[in-house]
C-alpha cells in the first residue's frame, strides 16, 4: 500500500480527489464496514502522497445549513463600519486573536489583500502580553459566537476522525495511533474568517500569497466563488507560467490548479506537521489565493493542529516506509519540533504589527 509520489504528469491527477467520510462515521464493526473504512484510509493515504490537498465530502456529517449560516454571519461582520471592526483589533490582545485590517496580513514579505478575524483555542490564565495567550474577541453580531463555537466543536471531532483514518492509511498499529492521538487530543486549533475584496489595480498582488499551512489538517469552507484558491502541484520538467507567487524554497517546476468549492464538501489540506511526522512522504502543499472576481469572497478555514506542547518528530510507521526505499531516495531525517514554538515563529511573521511582540527581527 505504501506508495511514493505517483507520476503526476498523468492528466487525471490534475483533479483533486474527493473522499467521502461516511464510512468513518459508522461505528458498526461488521467486516463490510471495516473494509469500507480501510478503503477510505487508503484513499486518504494516496491523496496525501500525491497531492496533500483533497476534498472531504462531509454531507453525512454536517447539516449544510450550519456552514451557510456561518457564511452569512461572517459577511455581516465584514460589512460593519471599519470603526466597529477595529474594536476587535489583534493589538488589543496578543497580536494573534482578533481582527486584522485589509493588508495587515503578510505572506512572503508582501501584504495580503484580505481582512480576517482569528480565533484560537482558549487558554487558562490568559495573558495578552504573552504571544498567542490572549483572549478571543467575539463580534457583537447576534448568534455569531454560539454558531461559530458549534462549528469549532464539529471540526475538532472531525479532526480526530480523519487523523485516526490517516493513521490506519499510514499503516500505524493501534498503540502507535494512541501515541499520536495524545499529541492532537487537545488541539491548539485556529479558526479564521477571511474577507477578500477583489484585487485592486487590475489584479495586482495576491489575496493570500503562496504558503504551506502550519499544523495538521486544514478544513476549509468557502463561498462558491470560483478560481480563487490555487494549489501548486510539483511536476518535474514542467515550467510554470506564473512564478511570481512562489517562495524561494518552493521554486520548482509544476502547475497551479484551482480548488473550487464543491457542494457538500470541504477542502482539506495537510500542514507542515504531517510533513515532519511522515518524514516528507506526505508533502504539505503550497497554495495561494488570487481573487480576480468582482465579488467579495469569504472563506472560513479551520486549522486542526497538534496540542501546543506536542513534540512532533518522524513517526515509526513513516520510518518503516522509508527503510523500504533505496538509500539514495531516502529523505534526510527531519528534526523534532515543539508545535507551539513553531507556531509562535510563524504567527510572529504574519502581521505588519506583531513582529516586536514575538521577538522577530
Ligand atoms: N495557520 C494559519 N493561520 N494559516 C494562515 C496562513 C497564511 C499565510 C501566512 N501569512 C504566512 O505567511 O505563513
Ligand atoms: O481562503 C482560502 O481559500 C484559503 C486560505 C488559506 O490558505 C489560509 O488561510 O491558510
Ligand atoms: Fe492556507
Amino acid at each position: 500500500m505504501m506508495t511514493t509520489r505517483a507520476d503526476i504528469s498523468s492528466p487525471v491527477l490534475d483533479k483533486l480527489p474527493i473522499i467521502d467520510i461516511a464510512p468513518l462515521l459508522d461505528d458498526d464493526a461488521a467486516p463490510r464496514t471495516r473494509n469500507d473504512k480501510k478503503k477510505t484510509a487508503e484513499a486518504l493515504h494516496n491523496a496525501c502522497v500525491n497531492y496533500g490537498f483533497f476534498y472531504l465530502n462531509i454531507a453525512k456529517y454536517v447539516n449544510p445549513k450550519g456552514p451557510e449560516e456561518l457564511m452569512r454571519l461572517g459577511r455581516e461582520f465584514f460589512g460593519l463600519p471599519q470603526a466597529e471592526k477595529d474594536k476587535l483589533l489583534i493589538s488589543n490582545q496578543d497580536y494573534a486573536r482578533g481582527y486584522q485590517r485589509l493588508k495587515e496580513n503578510v505572506t512572503n514579505g508582501k501584504a495580503d489583500n484580505h481582512e480576517g478575524l482569528d480565533f484560537y483555542r482558549p487558554v487558562e490564565n490568559s495573558d495578552k502580553t504573552k504571544p498567542l495567550w490572549g483572549e478571543n474577541q467575539w463580534p457583537s453580531v447576534p448568534t455569531f459566537r454560539e454558531k461559530y463555537e458549534d462549528w469549532v466543536d464539529e471540526m475538532k471531532k472531525l479532526g480526530l476522525i480523519v487523523m485516526e483514518a490517516m493513521a490506519e492509511g499510514l499503516g500505524m498499529t493501534k498503540d502507535e495511533w494512541e501515541e499520536l492521538r495524545a499529541q492532537v487530543d487537545d488541539s491548539f486549533w485556529v479558526m479564521r474568517v477571511i474577507g477578500y475584496p477583489p484585487l485592486p489595480n487590475d489584479h495586482d498582488g495576491f489575496s493570500c500569497g503562496a504558503h504551506k499551512d502550519y499544523g495538521c489538517l486544514t478544513f476549509l469552507y468557502a463561498d462558491p466563488t470560483p478560481n480563487a484558491l490555487q494549489v501548486f502541484l510539483p511536476r518535474p520538467g514542467v515550467k510554470q507560467t506564473d512564478t511570481s507567487g512562489l517562495p524561494a524554497e518552493g521554486a520548482e517546476d509544476g502547475i497551479w490548479i484551482t480548488a473550487d468549492p464543491i457542494e457538500g464538501c470541504i477542502v482539506c489540506n495537510i500542514g507542515e506537521m504531517w510533513e515532519i511526522w511522515t518524514n516528507g512522504l506526505y508533502k504539505s502543499t503550497l497554495h495561494r489565493v488570487v481573487h480576480r472576481g468582482s465579488n467579495y469572497r469569504v472563506s472560513i478555514p479551520f486549522f486542526f493542529e497538534p496540542n501546543f506542547d506536542a513534540l512532533v518528530k518522524p513517526l515509526d510507521a513513516a520510518l518503516r516506509a522509508r527503510a523500504l526505499q533505496p538509500t539514495e531516495n531516502r529523505e534526510p531525517l527531519r528534526s523534532p519540533i515543539v508545535y507551539g514554538e513553531f507556531l509562535k515563529k510563524k504567527v510572529g511573521n504574519n502581521f505588519t504589527t506583531s513582529r516586536d511582540r514575538y521577538s522577530i527581527n
